[in-house]
């Protein structure tokens, strides 16, 4: 049902002296345009703090409600607020919910039709817009023809809020950089006194400061809410412990019923091979990816939103913009080059506040392979050498958080939190994280692991990249060296008994105790002093008391 604009401003006298920010007034409003009974967490301080003027800086996990920081001082008082936003079709999908909602919001982007575009500047130039939110690109934002327009309005009084959304674009520091959200800088200067509200879910306190320097944020209201996600539960699986990581996933999602999922893969032809398996498996599935052309792309999209297709299998290409709510799972079935990645994309699980889980498989094959990505990307981005070594450093040590993720015995839920700088109590999960829930089990697949990855004679691939990743010298030449390495290593030890009882001795001691990463660097240590200096596994035994 539509509804008519509810009134904020009355020209009662006692009504005149009432801020228009008051807590009260603004429930209102929340509870008539969306039906919500009160705001959540630090919405309501947004909203005051933007509508009195100030700059904001509001940091909110995925579905925490950030829209609606913009959307109420939009109606709260005449006058406009624009949205930068990154994605079209988040701009169309925000659009058309406000519309049905009978709120005046319209988008300008390159899709839309001359005529289109020319009523939204005719009834910005009027005087009096009955627009209330204008959705635009932040390449539109910055051109110098649409800013002589914003300052217009801005100098009849009617520019109330500029809100940046996926703020976290800006920077470099971050996954998701757009180089277009760098002309944004500039709106401090060409609009001095309109509030800047910046929102994003991004965790990573240097992209935080990173933005708010950027945006020329002043004396900001920095509001932070915890990235906890209580009604996800973490779970990895261990490829190399599982006959078939394709099953696996098939009876997963077949065990959940028809439930609407996202699964990442790392490569395009994994994506269709999966979901060419999980078709044939009776699972309602489409791939999308890059190499897919635009209308398949937005074929899928349109089947999966509208619930046609209940599980896609994509690249991160299936990114910013997938607006279901009612996602239950979301699986990884590569590893993710970071946390920040990783808790953006799960996060797209359960945006309905209802039970949903976050699933990865994890392969010690993968683990090289993103390694060797991550490596192959630092040579490509030849800048300067200080950038760089400051971007390799960056990718490596961002990607080693998610290998302790997925190798480590802890709660992953404090693991993902406490690598945002958010200190937690394990209490907080409350056993939704197989870690927590299970943890004898998951000693036990790591214990499996470390003897699976030593069988497959993983062991000095391993070797190579961590003292690698360690030293930052030789990490783009890991391939070119791991297939020599491999084979002569192997040579060494089919006909050496005395490595393979140090690594049994070193095994042995560690099994119980040490996460995966703690016994690989123990056992390459055995491993390395028994081939430099010959040790024996009674030594051995000595050094890793
Ligand atoms: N105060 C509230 N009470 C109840 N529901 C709310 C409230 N505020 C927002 N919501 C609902 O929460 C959901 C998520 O809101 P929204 O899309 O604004 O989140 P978001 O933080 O922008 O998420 P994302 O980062 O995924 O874009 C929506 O369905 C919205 O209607």
């Amino acid at each position: 049902m539509k509804k008519s604009p509810l009134a904020m401003q009355s020209t009662s006298q006692t009504q005149k002296n009432k801020p228009l920010h008051e807590k009260e007034a603004l429930v209102k409003l929340l509870r008539w345009h969306f039906g919500h009974a009160q705001f959540r967490d630090k919405q309501l301080d947004a909203i005051q703090a933007v509508l009195s003027g100030r700059d904001c800086f509001c940091l909110m996990p995925t579905g925490g409600g950030k829209s609606m920081c913009y959307q109420i001082p939009a109606l709260a008082k005449p006058g406009i607020v624009l949205v930068v936003s990154p994605l079209i079709a988040l701009m169309e999908n925000q659009v058309i919910g406000l519309k049905e909602k009978g709120i005046a919001g319209e988008f300008l982007s390159s899709t839309q039709t001359m005529q289109v575009k020319t009523k939204i500047y005719e009834d910005l130039d009027s005087g009096k817009p009955s627009l209330r939110l204008l959705y635009v690109t932040p390449e539109l934002t910055a051109t110098p023809g649409f800013m002589s327009k914003l300052k217009k309005i801005h100098s009849r009084g009617l520019l109330n809020l500029v809100a940046i959304d996926e703020a976290h674009c800006i920077s470099s520091w971050g996954h998701d950089f757009r180089p277009s959200y760098r002309k944004l800088s500039s709106l401090r200067n060409y609009l001095p006194d309109v509030p800047i509200l910046a929102l994003t879910a991004t965790a990573a306190p240097k992209v935080q400061k990173d933005v708010m320097e950027s945006l020329c944020l002043q004396n900001p209201l920095v509001l932070k809410s915890s990235f906890n996600r209580p009604n996800l539960f973490y779970e990895v699986r261990y490829k190399d412990l599982l006959d078939d990581a394709y099953a696996d996933l098939c009876s997963v999602l077949k065990a959940n019923g028809d439930t609407c999922a996202i699964v990442y893969c790392l490569e395009r032809t994994t994506c269709d091979e999966l979901s060419a398996y999980l078709s044939a498996g009776g699972i309602s599935c489409a791939a999308y990816h890059a190499g897919l052309n635009d209308k398949a792309r937005s074929s899928v999209l349109d089947d999966w939103i509208s619930s046609r297709k209940q599980v896609v299998v994509a690249t991160v290409a299936f990114g910013m913009g997938i607006d279901r709510k009612d996602v239950r799972l979301v699986c990884h079935f590569n590893i993710p080059k970071s946390m920040e990645a990783f808790y953006q994309e799960s996060g797209r699980a359960g945006r309905d506040q209802l039970p949903s889980k976050s699933l990865l498989y994890y392969g010690m094959d993968d683990r090289r392979r993103m390694e060797f990505i991550l490596s192959k990307n630092q040579s490509k981005n030849s800048q300067s050498f200080s950038t760089r070594e400051r971007s390799s450093k960056k990718s490596i040590s961002d990607f080693s958080q998610m290998v302790d993720y997925c190798e480590g015995s802890g709660c992953r839920r404090k693991k993902i939190l406490e690598s945002f700088g958010e200190q937690i109590p394990v209490s907080l999960c409350k056993n939704s994280c197989d870690a927590c829930k299970h943890p004898n089990l998951l000693a036990k697949y790591l214990g499996e692991l470390t003897s699976a990855v030593l069988q497959k004679n993983h062991f000095s691939q391993i070797f190579i990249s961590s003292q690698d990743m360690t030293d930052g010298g030789q990490y783009s030449e890991f391939w070119n060296r791991d297939d020599e390495a491999s084979g002569s290593e192997e040579d060494i030890s089919d006909c050496d008994d005395g490595i393979e009882a140090v690594k049994k001795v070193a095994n042995s001691k560690l099994s119980t105790k040490a996460g995966l990463n703690e016994r690989i660097n123990f056992l390459q240590h055995a491993e390395e002093s028994y081939y430099r200096n010959k040790i024996s596994d009674k030594q051995v035994n000595v050094m890793l008391n």
